[in-house]
């Protein structure tokens, strides 16, 4: 009778795979495949990816500049021809590299972004709530520093030409710049990663014994040094306005190159108005998943250092050994479905934060915001709550916004072409990332909000694609 208690009571604590597997020699097989998926998850992953990552940037790189941008060649030469060597590969791709003037440039550009963070005025704002009742204030000089770095840009780029110097010297040294800034890159990841175990800058911060796994994913939710936020300057003010910049210096390199070419200003174009409407919008980037879920890590850090830079900018870096002339119906067709997707987009976000800010007393397509009030507990035990909006695009499927996304991304690479695969990587890889996300994002609101979630879900069946997925 007790033995039959007890097995209940242990039965009862059991989750649902292991009450599928109620026998000694499957929990057994079960708890050293956990183990193996745990070590594969935390450690293996991690380091594969750390590695992974620089060089799958850099030698995307190297085949756009020695290999004519075509894969088949780099295969080629590498498997068949050996004129590409395993060791070509090992050093040319894996190992960290310093160029000076690259790391002056960039360490420069650093120090730039955190002293104009600092002294442009803006409001201050509250970033959400953290599960330890954190809440992170920044200033609202977001749009303001990318507006005053385009001037600063252009002044500076005048002044050079006087001296026969040009902002493409960079396009020049992308390889030797592009290393630097991941050498750079993975030195601040260990940094931030070392002040979060030791130092961290609120309760929200979760380390292991696990080096890999906190260096991959990072420690602390909201760093900061000397008051700085790391991820403000990461993410936003170098990442983003890098992006920016970088796309500007490779339109001007073709131009030098080849004279007027509309493929690359279209690009060039749309990037600079989404990144506008970033900067713009920076507050409210400031409550997405990157900053309220994901911590300061290799994934995010190094990849808004590196990753953006390498991998966002690619369409502008093709184009420059690829030009084309589209013509002018082309062109406009282009640049007016490209601005039409940033409008989508900036309209799904903008109807999400008017809601909330509104607290739901709000028109949405002209009609009453149709809401649902989702209460969630906090870690400290606190209830809050929040409104999920239900109507406008918000109905239309449960991340509606990463089809305009997807669309931009495709019209700002198909000036390219279609003859290479190459310039796609980021329409590609930008695929894999949303859906993921999508993913991870309703796992997570599904953990956090429980029934208003599911209530949402039956009202807007669809992840992302309305019908599809
Ligand atoms: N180019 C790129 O590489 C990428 C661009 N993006 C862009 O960044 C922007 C932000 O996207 P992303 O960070 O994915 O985050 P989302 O804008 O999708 O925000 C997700 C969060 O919004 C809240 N939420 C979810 N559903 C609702 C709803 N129905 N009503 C109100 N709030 C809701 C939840 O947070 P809460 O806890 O507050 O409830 C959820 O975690 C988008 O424009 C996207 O296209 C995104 C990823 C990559
Ligand atoms: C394997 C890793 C190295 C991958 C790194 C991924 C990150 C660099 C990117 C993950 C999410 C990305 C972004 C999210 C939302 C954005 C809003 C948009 O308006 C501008 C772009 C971005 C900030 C974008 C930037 C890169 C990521 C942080």
């Amino acid at each position: 009778m007790s033995d039959s208690k007890h097995r209940h009571k242990s039965v009862l604590k059991k989750t649902d795979e292991e009450l599928l597997t109620d026998d000694l020699t499957h929990q057994l097989a079960l708890h050293t495949r956990q183990g193996h998926n745990k070590f594969l998850s935390e450690s293996i992953i991690p380091l594969m990816l750390c590695f992974a990552c620089p060089f799958f940037v850099r030698s995307i790189v190297f085949i756009c500049d020695h290999c004519h941008g075509s894969i088949h060649e780099f295969l080629q030469r590498l498997l068949f021809d050996h004129t590409l060597t395993l060791k070509d590969v090992l050093e040319n791709f894996f190992f960290f590299k310093w160029h000076w003037p690259s790391a002056i440039i960039i360490i420069g550009f650093l120090i730039y972004a955190i002293i104009m963070t600092m002294l442009l005025p803006g409001d201050e704002y509250q970033g959400p709530i953290t599960d330890t009742g954190h809440i992170p204030i920044y200033r609202n000089n977001g749009f303001c520093y990318y507006i005053v770095s385009l001037i600063i840009f252009t002044i500076l780029t005048v002044v050079l030409k006087l001296n026969n110097l040009s902002p493409t010297y960079i396009y020049d040294q992308w390889d030797a710049f592009l290393s630097t800034v991941s050498t750079f890159a993975f030195l601040l990841c260990f940094c931030v990663m070392i002040k979060g175990k030791y130092m961290p800058s609120t309760n929200d911060h979760r380390s292991s014994s696990n080096w890999l796994t906190d260096f991959y994913r990072g420690v602390e939710l909201y760093p900061r040094i000397f008051n700085i936020d790391v991820k403000l300057i990461t993410n936003c003010r170098y990442g983003m306005l890098s992006w920016a910049l970088l796309s500007v210096i490779f339109c001007m390199k073709t131009f030098e190159l080849y004279g007027y070419t509309d493929s690359a200003l279209i690009t060039c174009i749309l990037t600079l108005v989404y990144l506008t409407k970033f900067f713009w919008w920076e507050s409210g980037y400031m409550k997405t998943i990157d900053i309220i879920v994901d911590r300061a890590g290799f994934y995010l850090c190094w990849g808004c250092l590196v990753w953006v830079s390498g991998i966002y900018t690619l369409p502008c870096y093709f184009l420059v050994t690829h030009p084309k002339q589209l013509g002018f119906q082309l062109t406009i067709l282009i640049l007016t479905l490209g601005l039409l997707s940033i409008y989508i987009n900036y309209d799904c976000d903008r109807q999400k934060i008017q809601v909330r800010s509104t607290h739901g007393k709000c028109l949405i397509w002209g009609k009453p915001a149709k809401i649902i009030r989702a209460k969630y507990r906090l870690l400290n035990g606190k209830e809050s709550e929040s409104i999920l909006l239900a109507s406008g695009y918000w109905v239309l499927s449960r991340h509606f916004h990463y089809i305009p996304e997807l669309a931009l991304a495709f019209l700002w690479t198909c000036p390219c072409g279609f003859q290479y695969i190459l310039p796609y990587f980021y329409v590609i890889i930008l695929f894999i990332l949303l859906m993921h996300r999508a993913h991870r994002d309703d796992q997570r609101c599904r953990l956090k909000y429980g029934d208003a979630w599911i209530k949402y879900c039956d009202l807007t069946p669809w992840k992302v694609w309305p019908k599809i997925y």
